[in-house]
């Protein structure tokens, strides 16, 4: 079996979701088109509601700052409380949600409408989080060996304690330390990594990053964060040079920690 060390100042792993601990299948199969088909539906439902208001005048915001993108779509500004008004910024917004899932952007407002979304058909047990099977128990035993476990994911902290809370594996939220996501910063640039060094209140170097995307891989590295690249199937293909350049990994279990025999 192929083994990665671990160095021994790693305190902390990281792990990205999408294409690391859980398929890109679940993810694109199952997950996303849960939104395309029922977010009329959930907006109609709940639109009177605070949080929903909340989610809408993020995207609204997102929308502004897209709108030098092409294809952008629009929400305009709120107007009137006639049905037809709502049923127009309904529209709207349902457009604006099925254009950005159309590019796979992860922007907050996107991620927070998603996660609200998810927790119902989580919560009434329509859906369970895949995990690949080497996930669970490697987690445990860097946990057992004193490593600490944190979430880093573009999807929302609520979708992800969602994920980990309902999963085929039962309740596993309690194996994570903590989450992160967008909020602190996007995956792909390497503040993110320093803030949430920050955060857990240890050096950069004391973590060890694992994810499929190697620009996140890049920007993690650049901050001197220890990373791997995870390789499953169903994962983009990564090219000769970054095959060489980075140290992959197909499971968890070929990570070996610095006590481990
Ligand atoms: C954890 S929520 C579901 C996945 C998702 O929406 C997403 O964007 C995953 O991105 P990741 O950073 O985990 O690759
Ligand atoms: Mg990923």
């Amino acid at each position: 079996m192929v083994v990665l060390s671990v160095p021994a100042e790693v305190t902390v792993i990281l792990l990205d979701i999408e294409g690391t601990t859980t398929p890109i299948a679940f993810v694109k199969d199952i997950l996303f088109p849960y939104i395309k088909e029922n977010v009329k539906e959930y907006l109609q439902t709940h639109w009177e509601e605070e949080e929903c208001q909340q989610d809408v005048h993020l995207l609204r915001k997102q929308a502004e700052e897209d709108a030098h993108l092409d294809g952008a779509v629009p929400i305009p500004a709120a107007p009137g409380n006639g049905v037809d008004d709502t049923q127009q910024m309904i529209q709207a917004v349902v457009d604006n949600v099925c254009w950005q899932m159309s590019l796979d952007r992860k922007t907050t407002a996107l991620k927070q409408l998603q996660g609200h979304m998810w927790r119902a058909a989580f919560s009434a047990g329509h859906m369970k989080a895949e995990f690949f099977a080497d996930v669970v128990p490697a987690v445990r035993k860097w946990r057992e060996a004193g490593m600490k476990v944190y979430i880093y994911s573009s999807g929302s902290v609520e979708a992800q304690k969602l994920l980990f809370g309902h999963s085929t594996e039962g309740d596993i939220l309690e194996l994570v330390d903590g989450h992160f996501d967008t909020k602190i910063g996007h995956k792909v640039e390497s503040e993110s990594y320093r803030k949430i060094a920050n955060s857990i209140g240890g050096s950069t170097n004391n973590i060890l990053f694992l994810t499929d995307v190697t620009r996140e891989a890049s920007a993690a590295e650049e901050a001197d964060v220890h990373v791997a690249v995870v390789v499953r199937p169903g994962n983009a293909g990564l090219t000769d040079d970054e095959k060489t350049y980075y140290s992959l990994v197909t499971s968890f279990s070929e990570l070996h920690l610095p006590s481990s025999t």
